[in-house]
């Protein structure tokens, strides 16, 4: 493709308007010759810093948002990542008809698992994306991101449609749209889910983490396009300001919903009865989850389903099939007739939610096995602690993924938080098979086991070195089964 038709609001010399580009990247270890450069301000790095590099390994041209010495050509852009993701869009142009983006602190990975077995149960060929990787009928491929970076993207979303896609449901992680990664991408309408404390390394501080999932309606939404908000979150209310300021179309869910009326929700052992209105008509339906917040996310996924085109009853008819996301809230075993659950709460709120919704099951002890990430939030880690010990009776702290810190100092700053509660209920643990090992060893009848904090992850981050590790694969040895054999 040439370069004029990849970025055309640059003011480009005809001599590299017919440029050939073979390929295009923000870094310059991937760079090919024929490629772009794009050098972005980054976070760790500045990407001019490699821009000899990327002429080195073959680039033609470097396009950045500030002047530079450069020896292939440099184009001056006003916003490098945009830049980057519209070129990406270009180069990379086919991309499913319909494409729901959802964003909000929990509940994103479950909700687009919802909404991809809801269009496939309907006849669409669709497919997931985010934290647990594309997903499709043909199985689930992982990466690295929630929401990948714009190349990326844009090569599963072109490939996606060739294969006949024509459905996407997508996480928006907050990083991912602040650091325009969804710039290029055609969304046809959007969900947000809930808003609590998450990515504080990151944002400085609550507001900036708001804004920056707010973009999504202000930046890459069209004004007409449906939003599906959970109209029982907190948040619900700004967010609807938000919509309404930029004239889009709120769908709202929940109890205080109204395009989605929760009518009624009685919890039994591990599904939900609910009640539903729409347009007047009422209908009764058995989830097969456990959870108020799986309810929430079942109905908002509904929501999409339904602003996307599907017919209502159709719709709901297909909820009491749904089959929870991977880690979320994930039965794999009992032992003495205590079930045993993996979760991926790894924030204060779905902590919180996650033992509260499994506090009525457990009629002996509820018992939490948890830690936090290195590198991540560090005051979030004596409110989990707090929380875990006023919500369950047995708390065991481990290790999660420790990456570059210390990890007896995260786990040392947990129970902080645990002892302020209660010291008594709170012990650690650091090998997280061990601790795994241990709760599991010591269940009796009545109590429930919830293994909290990597749920679908497949390793475990120690230094710079991931290491194979699975909660469900150490809770199935823990308890002499075959993964298989587990649930
Ligand atoms: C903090 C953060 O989000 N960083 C992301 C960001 O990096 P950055 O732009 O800040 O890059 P940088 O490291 O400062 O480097 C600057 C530039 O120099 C380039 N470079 C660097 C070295 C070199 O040799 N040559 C070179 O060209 C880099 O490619 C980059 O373009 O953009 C990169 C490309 O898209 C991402 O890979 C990278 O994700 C890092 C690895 C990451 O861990 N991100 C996590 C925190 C993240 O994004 N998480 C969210 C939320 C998860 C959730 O809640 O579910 C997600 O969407 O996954
Ligand atoms: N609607 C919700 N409200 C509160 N907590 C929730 C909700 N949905 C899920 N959770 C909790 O959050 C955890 C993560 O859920 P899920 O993966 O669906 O969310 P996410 O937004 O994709 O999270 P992440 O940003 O970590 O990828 C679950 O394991 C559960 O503990
Ligand atoms: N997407 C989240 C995942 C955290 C999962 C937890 N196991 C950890 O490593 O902290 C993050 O990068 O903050
Ligand atoms: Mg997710």
């Amino acid at each position: 493709m040439r370069l004029g038709e990849l970025l055309p609001g640059a003011d480009l010399a005809p001599s590299l308007r017919d440029l050939e580009i073979s390929g295009l990247s923000a870094d310059s270890r991937a760079i090919k010759p024929g490629y772009l450069f794009f050098a972005i301000p980054g976070h760790k790095g500045d990407g001019l810093d490699f821009a000899s590099d990327a002429a080195a390994r073959g680039a033609v041209a470097v396009v950045a948002q500030r002047v530079a010495a450069s020896a292939p050509p440099l184009i001056l852009v006003p916003d490098a990542r945009r830049a980057l993701a519209l070129a990406a869009a270009r180069f990379h142009p086919r991309q499913p008809t319909t494409i729901a983006l959802v964003t909000g602190t929990s509940g994103k990975t479950s909700v687009v698992a919802f909404l991809r077995q809801i269009w496939q149960a309907l006849g669409h060929e669709a497919a997931s994306l985010g934290t647990i990787g594309l997903v499709d009928k043909a199985g689930a491929r992982y990466g690295a991101l929630t929401t990948p970076g714009p190349v990326e993207l844009h090569e599963i979303l072109d490939a996606g449609a060739g294969r006949g896609i024509t459905h996407l449901a997508m996480e928006a992680s907050s990083l991912g749209v602040e650091q325009r990664r969804l710039d290029g991408v055609k969304a046809t309408l959007a969900a947000f889910t809930n808003f609590s404390r998450d990515h504080l390394d990151h944002h400085p501080d609550l507001e900036a983490y708001f804004q920056a999932k707010m973009r999504l309606f202000e930046a890459l939404l069209r004004p007409g396009q449906p939003v599906v908000v959970d109209a029982d979150s907190d948040a619900a209310p700004r967010v609807l300001s938000v919509l309404r300021a930029r004239g889009l179309e709120p769908f709202t869910v929940g109890a205080k919903g109204e395009t989605i009326a929760l009518l009624e929700m009685r919890p039994r052992a591990l599904s939900t009865a609910l009640r539903l209105r729409h347009e007047n008509q009422e209908y009764e339906i058995e989830l097969p989850l456990a959870g108020a917040f799986q309810t929430s996310n079942a109905l908002v996924a509904a929501g999409l389903a339904i602003a996307s085109g599907d017919a209502p009853a159709r719709v709901f008819s297909t909820l009491s099939r749904l089959r929870g996301a991977p880690g979320r809230l994930e039965l794999v075993g009992e032992k003495n007739g205590a079930p045993i659950f993996v979760d991926y709460a790894h924030k204060p709120d779905a902590l919180e939610k996650v033992l509260q919704v499994l506090r009525p099951l457990a009629q002996g002890r509820l018992i939490v096995v948890f830690g936090c990430g290195g590198d991540r939030d560090q005051g979030k880690r004596p409110l989990m602690g707090a929380i875990a010990t006023r919500e369950a009776d047995v708390v065991i702290v481990t290790d999660d993924n420790p990456r570059s810190e210390d990890a007896a100092a995260i786990r040392a700053a947990i129970l902080a938080g645990a002892r302020e509660v209660d010291p008594a209920k709170a012990s650690e643990i650091a090998d997280r098979e061990n601790a795994i090992r241990s709760a599991v060893a010591g269940l009796g009848l009545g109590d429930v086991l919830v293994v909290a904090g990597k749920g679908h992850e497949t390793g475990q981050i120690v230094g710079g070195t991931t290491y194979p590790f699975s909660d469900q694969d150490v809770v199935a040895k823990a308890l002499g089964l075959n993964r298989k054999d587990v649930a």
